[in-house]
């Protein structure tokens, strides 16, 4: 059975591996790849950098390592940046948002910095994952989720479950 590909993107915080973890946990015949995880196990880390505090990822080889698994399909991408996969992988766009308030507190309760907490928020505020995403898939493909607390979560896992299941009829 062909099973489709699927990107999860949103601010830091915002919920996309929660989401993602939970969709697999209901389909396990998915596979959940959580870019950052991913690339450091599979040395695909080329860098630090010092002022967003985080690891620069080697896309080309990221890319490299993925494109075999998109290609057989079922695969759940999550990451924070969405536009550097091929638009012919990506079946659905998911893109998390939540309200600022609670994800300033979620940023806080993990010990960020005040400055990646306010680049975070700005980001969220700008709509940035939004439109990053509009901007590189079919608009038709991408679809926004909000994740304020764990009732929009079960929510948004049953909209999910619903597009597969079309997804499915249609594809196969
Ligand atoms: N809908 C929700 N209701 C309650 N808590 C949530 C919800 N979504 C996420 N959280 C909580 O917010 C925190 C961040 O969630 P999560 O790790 O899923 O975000 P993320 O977008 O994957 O972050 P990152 O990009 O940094 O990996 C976690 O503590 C998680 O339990």
């Amino acid at each position: 059975m062909k099973l489709p590909n699927i990107i999860i993107t949103g601010t830091p915080g915002s919920g996309k591996t929660s989401h993602a973890e939970e969709f697999v946990s209901r389909h396990p015949e998915f596979k959940h790849i959580n870019v950052s995880e991913y690339a450091k196990l599979n040395g695909c880390i080329e860098g630090y950098d010092k002022d967003r505090d985080s690891s620069i990822v080697d896309e080309d080889k990221l890319l490299d390592l993925l494109e075999p698994l998109a290609n057989k399909g079922g695969i759940v991408i999550d990451w924070h940046c969405c536009e550097i996969f091929p638009e012919r992988w990506i079946d659905l766009v998911v893109v998390i948002r939540c309200d600022n308030s609670i994800l300033y507190d979620r940023l806080v309760n993990r010990g960020y910095s005040e400055n990646k907490i306010s680049e975070n928020i700005e980001c969220e505020i700008m709509c940035v994952l939004l439109f990053e995403a509009q901007e590189n898939y079919n608009k038709q493909i991408v679809v926004e989720l909000h994740s304020e607390d764990l009732n929009m979560l079960d929510n948004n896992i049953d909209r999910l479950d619903q597009w597969l299941n079309n997804w499915l009829d249609n594809n196969n």
